[in-house]
């Protein structure tokens, strides 16, 4: 595995105020990580710093070997794909001409158009003008657009933050399979079911730093209490250390007499660190 970006004492201020204070982050080819924490944290920055829409204040930004600077004068954006919540489609074309653009844009056969909408689920819709369009549908569009020339590295800022559940679960199964053929993605989420069905790593942002990082199996086990939760037919809990002879006992005597109701593991979800890391700040 190379690296494929790689970030290093990252500064990014606006005026006086510090949006991004120290960022170290690393993702290798092939890897999906994901970006959260909460509104304001830094995650469209990162992003847009990444994609040569905003310069760092210091520190070092490299993409496949190129700093920034040297990014935005040669080929290499060409490797990326970018979603943000930033358009940029023509309202009164329909999406298949707005697309089409694009192909001819990256000279590309038409058939990455079918491709890409097929991808997003909008095939039957490819007529509709993008003025009359749900936000839904306008974000599946600018996903469309940011696969169309199969980039080798994906950024995207909230990727389903406007879709209902089944195009949700169309987009993450087609994100898979980009991943499967090699495609390295790096996204930003609110959603902690995304980042857990996704990701092979997450970092947590906060205040402009990266707080945690890991794959959000070491993360929770970082963060296991190690207590069984028994509840009671009688309605009582009780909270016991696990692999400890007195909780076997214990279990044995209230299984004996038929008072166990359940038993929780009280495993941390990702929604629980995101509390712990940020201090509860959901937004
Ligand atoms: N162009 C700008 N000028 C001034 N401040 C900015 C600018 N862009 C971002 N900021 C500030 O930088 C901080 C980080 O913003 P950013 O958009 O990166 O947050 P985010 O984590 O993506 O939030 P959200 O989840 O709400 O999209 C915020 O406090 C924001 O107000």
């Amino acid at each position: 595995m190379s690296v494929t970006i790689k970030m290093e004492n990252v500064k990014k201020s606006f005026s006086r105020f510090e949006a991004l204070r120290n960022v170290d982050l690393e993702i290798q080819s092939g890897e999906i990580l994901g970006l959260l924490g909460p509104s304001g944290a830094g995650k469209s920055t990162i992003i847009k710093i990444l994609t040569g829409q905003l310069d760092p204040s210091s520190g070092t930004v490299m993409i496949f070997g190129e700093s920034s600077e040297q990014v935005k004068q040669s080929k290499t954006r060409k490797r990326f794909g970018v979603l943000t919540d930033n358009s940029g489609l023509y309202k009164r074309l329909s999406i298949e001409e707005n697309l089409k653009m694009y192909c001819d844009l990256y000279d590309l056969p038409v058939s990455a158009l079918d491709e890409a909408l097929e991808f997003v689920n909008l095939v039957s819709s490819k007529k509709k003008k993008v003025s009359e369009l749900s936000r839904g549908m306008m974000q599946r569009v600018t996903l469309a657009r940011a696969i169309l020339h199969k980039p080798e590295l994906l950024f995207l800022d909230e990727p389903t933050s406007a879709l209902d559940p089944v195009n949700t679960h169309h987009i993450h199964e087609g994100l898979r399979k980009l991943n499967a053929r090699g495609t390295t993605i790096l996204l930003t989420t609110h959603d902690m079911y995304e980042a857990e069905a996704l990701c092979h790593r997450v970092a947590f942002l906060h205040e402009g730093e990266i707080r945690e990082s890991g794959s959000p199996e070491e993360l929770k086990d970082a963060y296991r209490n190690d207590v069984i939760e028994v509840e009671l037919t009688c309605g009582e809990s009780h909270e016991l250390p696990v692999n400890q002879v007195a909780t076997m006992d214990k279990m044995r005597e209230w299984a004996a007499a038929q008072r166990i109701r359940r038993v929780h593991s009280n495993e941390p979800t990702l929604g629980d660190l995101f509390m712990r890391v940020t201090g509860g700040e959901l937004s």
